[in-house]
């Protein structure tokens, strides 16, 4: 079976594992480093997986997933390029960071993927996009494919799209979020207790999510079937659409891509 190295299990680290532990995979088969030892202890707890160092990992896995925040990326490259046996396969999660950062800074030839992926991948649910670098093979991407298929959808890009993708499908789910709470928010000012604003709402989103996907509709008329002429749906559409709130979605996503282009800029001459 191949091995896999979460290289920091945080919020999408920790989704990773647990998604492929509800998957089915062996938690023998998966490890993880983490910084903080009480972390460690307690993932390894809740997981059964062992924690293991840089070293260990790089050592011990098929496949190293990055998933640290571009921030700390750099001292983990130091720690790596030294001590990655050829061979392996190495999947960064970064939002921004290009592969050619990972090409450039660990050994030459090493295969690299670029993977966006997103937080619904703790409930099996993920959208990644996935994309090799110059020495990634079909064989890589099939195999990252393999692997991120058991916990959500995968999609092959251009890597040239990575930053836009990470603007739409890996923040999205934030801005369903946001909505969400927004439309508790006004429950509340309609005075329906917040659990049961929090009921209709999140119901709501998970049956008009269930229409998109499996209905097969396309959201405009799915929308339009809610409008009734007259109705109470087109009085809130006009306050939306007053409120620039098409635009505001529209600049919102762009300003992320902006930004994931941005982190990676930051690293150009790393
Ligand atoms: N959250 C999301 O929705 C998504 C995130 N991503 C990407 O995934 C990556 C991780 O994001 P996220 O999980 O949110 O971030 P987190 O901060 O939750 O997780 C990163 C983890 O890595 C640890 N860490 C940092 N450096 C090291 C190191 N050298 N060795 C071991 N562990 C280390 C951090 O420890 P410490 O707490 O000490 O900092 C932290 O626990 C980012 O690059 C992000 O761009 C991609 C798609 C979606
Ligand atoms: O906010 C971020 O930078 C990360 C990348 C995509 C989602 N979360």
């Amino acid at each position: 079976m191949t091995r896999i190295a979460v290289l920091g299990a945080g919020k999408i680290g920790e989704s990773l594992l647990s998604g492929l532990l509800d998957a089915g995979r062996s938690p023998q088969d998966l490890m993880f480093t983490e910084r903080y030892p009480q972390r460690a202890a307690e993932l390894a707890k809740k997981y059964d997986i062992e924690h293991v160092d840089v070293i260990g990992a790089l050592q011990r896995a098929d496949v190293v997933v990055i998933a640290v925040k571009p921030q700390d990326i750099e001292p983990l490259l130091d720690e790596m390029a030294p001590e990655l046996p050829p061979g392996k396969l190495v999947v960064s999660m970064c939002a921004g960071l290009p592969t050619a950062l990972f090409e450039r800074r660990l050994p030459a030839g090493t295969a690299v993927v670029r993977v966006m992926p997103n937080t619904p991948m703790l409930v099996g649910e993920a959208m990644s996009a996935i994309s090799g670098g110059s020495h990634a093979q079909d064989s890589d991407l099939d195999l990252v494919e393999e692997l991120l298929g058991s916990v959500g959808k995968v999609v092959r890009l251009p890597e040239s799209q990575q930053d836009a993708v990470t603007a739409l499908s890996g923040s999205g789910p934030a801005y369903f979020f946001y909505l969400v709470e927004a439309m508790i928010d006004a429950g509340i000012l309609l005075g329906i207790p917040r659990a049961t604003a929090a009921e209709l709402i999140v119901q709501s989103a998970v049956g008009a999510a269930a229409m998109l996907r499996e209905g097969g509709g396309h959201p405009v008329m799915l929308r339009e079937a809610v409008t009734s002429p007259a109705g109470t749906t087109i009085a809130g559409i006009r306050e939306l659409e007053k409120h620039g709130v098409r635009a505001a979605l529209i600049d919102a996503i762009e300003a992320a891509r902006d930004r994931s282009v941005e982190l990676g800029r930051q690293h150009e001459a790393g």
